[in-house]
């Protein structure tokens, strides 16, 4: 493994350099310790090697290639594991999502591949771009790894933290997106889990999604996530030193390391409940605020936040706030989440 990544700087830029295919390598023994297997280009597994664990870890980063920050945290993960100044006690399978998209510094290359997931890229047009191709392998992957940690024994905890950063600044700097779980209770160690990760903010989305964290939560019932760790930059312009805390906690899960965390306390945290999606039906789609209002802005109700089609949209409750506002996608897409306070959420 290490020698495969001679002559590359690390395991991003020996990714980069393959943006679309990896022949695999199998489990490699390093430091005594750890197997290391190479699935693809930006999967790889990092295991115990005394077959001790009880968590199967999915870290994934670079879904949008512009999203740049969650890819360079993960990097660092990974050389610090392959170098072995770190050590995993748990399973663990890094995901670098879009590395074309990354390459080109762009969101996508043909189409948002987080809304390519539970079975999307093969709908409609089918496999027809590296998106839809490149989503249908992750789900593979994570489908595996998933399938192989269960096959070590029951009770193991299923995990995906899916990294993002978003398009604006936000009130919330970092937050997280709880995929819709009808019938499942929101977990109160994990929502403690993100806010000790510098993560203090949780939406709780409404409705089934095609998202890579919905797919992980819907189809093996994982403790899956979207998060946003902050504002896009372009590789290398980070301030690495705002994301120490989820480094921090992210190092201390996957190193089986105490994870000190405080009960569930709803103070702690701001809750968001989802109440709707206003999806673009028209192509003279616009919004009546400017491209630098933060996301988590609060309207009051009957204020016009869009238009389209000739027809205006208005916030419907006492104070709906926005996030993701997007008035550029296709036709068909969400152009933005609406949110409330969560009231109630049912948390254990
Ligand atoms: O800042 C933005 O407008 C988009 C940031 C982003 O990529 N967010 C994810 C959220 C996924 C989810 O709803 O779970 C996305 O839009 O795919
Ligand atoms: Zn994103």
């Amino acid at each position: 493994m290490l020698n495969l990544l001679q002559g590359c700087k690390d395991f991003l830029h020996l990714t980069l350099s393959n943006p679309d295919h990896l022949d695999p390598i199998a489990p490699v023994l390093i430091h005594q310790h750890t197997l290391v297997s190479l699935w693809d280009t930006g999967a790889l597994v990092f295991e115990p090697a005394d077959g001790k664990s009880q968590k199967d870890i999915v870290l994934s980063s670079g879904v949008h290639g512009n999203e740049t920050a969650p890819i360079e945290l993960c990097n660092g993960l990974i050389q610090d594991l392959l170098e072995g100044r770190l050590q995993v006690k748990e399973r663990v399978l890094f995901l670098i999502g879009n590395p074309a998209a990354i390459n080109n510094g762009t969101r996508i290359v043909d189409e948002n591949m987080n809304r390519l997931f539970s079975g999307e890229h093969s709908r409609g047009p089918g496999l027809s771009n590296p998106e839809r191709i490149r989503a249908k392998k992750l789900e593979a992957y994570v489908t595996r790894f998933f399938q192989e940690g269960a096959a070590k024994g029951e009770g193991r905890q299923r995990i995906h933290y899916d990294l993002h950063t978003a398009i604006r600044g936000s009130r919330h700097e970092k937050f997280a997106i709880y995929p819709y779980r009808p019938g499942r209770a929101f977990s109160g160690e994990q929502i403690m889990f993100l806010a000790a990760s510098g993560v203090d903010t949780v939406l709780f989305h409404h409705e089934p999604t095609t998202t890579f964290s919905y797919f992980s939560s819907e189809l093996f019932r994982a403790d899956a996530f979207t998060i946003e760790l902050g504002k896009v930059y372009p590789m290398g312009q980070n301030d690495m030193s705002k994301f120490a805390s989820t480094r921090e906690m992210f190092k201390r899960l996957i190193c089986g390391e105490p994870l000190e965390l405080a009960p569930f306390d709803e103070t702690q945290v701001n809750l968001y409940q989802v109440c709707r999606v206003i999806n673009k039906e028209a192509e003279d789609f616009e919004f009546t605020f400017s491209t630098d209002v933060e996301n988590f802005t609060a309207f009051p109700r009957g204020h016009v936040i869009a238009r389209q089609g000739g027809k205006d949209i208005l916030v419907e409750q006492e104070t709906e706030a926005v996030v993701f506002p997007n008035a550029k996608v296709p036709v068909g897409q969400r152009t933005v989440i609406m949110l409330v306070p969560a009231a109630n959420p049912h948390v254990e």
